[in-house]
């Protein structure tokens, strides 16, 4: 019977290719936790391509979780997009030994990882263009009815021209009534958010909560909370409020902090309700910062050797913050590089995630439930 099955499935329809003989494999550029990614040549069209060869076995245990559900492949959910901010994905199909593999185009650039953590002159520029490019896409992706359920830095690149992409769709299921049910903790940990933890109902709020975990990362190099070698870490440090990302950077444009801030929020019904609601202020931001650089080089200041402003500082017509007790400075702050290691096998509680993050030198106040402010 499971025989029969197999014969007449949709998979078993599908031509094989052989990939070698398809395909002149220039180089490795890339070794995912669930795939190798090479740059290739495509015989057929000349063209140069990004081959993304899935891990079979991997790839089975994953699809194992979402028995019953009919989970799209990666393949057949990627070949679906198109958006300025999305890898372009040319074909999918299946090898000659049975793996699944994506031809997309191929993207000259850096990995958003190398970006938060070099902190150049590009990051200083563009962050906050990147985080509304991020959020374009991830907005474009919930009104196709998907949630990408692993938004991090390591799954997000920027090209050449300075364009984000985001690159990786393996855990994307689709918005409906059966992929929202409590259950799988797929994801990376440190971007998860609590009610994912806690395998609570899902919503395409996880999203935003870890786009919010993203930008915070993005402007200040480090995460919200101190990084926890377990899910169960993961799961104590979710109660507690995360440091207020105002403090570590004060000359912070204030929208931007509180929109990120609102995005981190422990219930999904405290945070935006929407990816378009959370885009709004921070491209109010960005507008305001430009107006101010127009306005600037209008007017020569009377400092010519001032640091030049950025989409993300305040601008100067704001009035000044006071400084907060605890108030700090980024350069205190550290990331986790191994922030990002990704759940996708077995139970996550069970994953173990490095921590070099130092430990809070003081604890922080609990969380408060909604019913506990009375
Ligand atoms: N279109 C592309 N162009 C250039 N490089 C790419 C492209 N797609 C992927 N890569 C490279 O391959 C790496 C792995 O890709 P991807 O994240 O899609 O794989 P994965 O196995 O799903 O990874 P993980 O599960 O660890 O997130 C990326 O970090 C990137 O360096």
């Amino acid at each position: 019977m499971n025989f029969l099955k197999r014969l007449f499935s949709k998979q078993s329809r599908i031509p094989r290719v052989n990939i070698k003989q398809r395909f002149e494999l220039i180089g490795r550029v890339g070794q995912g936790s669930m795939s190798k990614v090479w740059r290739a040549r495509d015989y057929n069209t000349g063209k140069i391509v990004a081959l993304k060869v899935l891990h079979k076995e991997k790839t089975e245990e994953l699809e194992a979780r979402f028995v019953g559900l009919n989970k799209p492949k990666e393949g057949e959910i990627a070949v679906q997009f198109h958006h300025p901010h999305i890898v372009k994905t040319f074909e999918h199909g299946i090898t000659t030994d049975n793996e699944q593999f994506l031809v997309m185009e191929f993207i000259e650039g850096y990995s958003l990882s190398y970006l938060v953590e070099a902190q150049n002159e590009d990051m200083r520029t563009n962050c906050l263009k990147y985080m509304i490019q991020l959020g374009e896409a991830i907005n474009y992706f919930h009104q196709e009815n998907w949630i990408h359920r692993d938004i991090c830095p390591r799954n997000i690149m920027v090209d050449n021209a300075h364009q984000l992409k985001l690159i990786d769709f393996g855990l994307v299921v689709p918005n409906t009534a059966a992929f929202l049910q409590p259950g799988n903790r797929t994801g990376t940990a440190a971007y998860m958010a609590p009610e994912l933890i806690k395998r609570q109902k899902t919503s395409q709020k996880i999203d935003i909560f870890s786009f919010s975990v993203t930008c915070y990362e993005m402007l200040s190099k480090r995460l919200p909370w101190e990084a926890a070698e377990t899910l169960d870490a993961v799961l104590q440090h979710i109660n507690t409020p995360p440091e207020n990302i105002q403090n570590l950077l004060p000359d912070l444009n204030p929208q931007v902090a509180e929109a990120i801030m609102k995005g981190l929020e422990l219930y999904p019904q405290d945070r935006w309700q929407t990816m378009k609601a959370m885009l709004e202020p921070l491209k109010q931001a960005y507008q305001s910062s430009h107006e101010h650089l127009k306005e600037s080089k209008a007017k020569p200041s009377a400092t010519p050797s001032a640091k030049p402003q950025t989409a993300t500082s305040k601008s100067t017509t704001s009035p000044p913050r006071k400084k907060k007790a605890g108030d700090q400075t980024t350069s205190q702050t550290k990331r986790s590089p191994h922030a990002e290691k990704r759940i996708k096998k077995n139970d996550a509680q069970d994953a173990p995630l490095k921590n070099d993050r130092p430990s809070p030198k003081k604890p922080k106040p609990k969380r408060k439930k909604p019913d506990e402010n009375s």
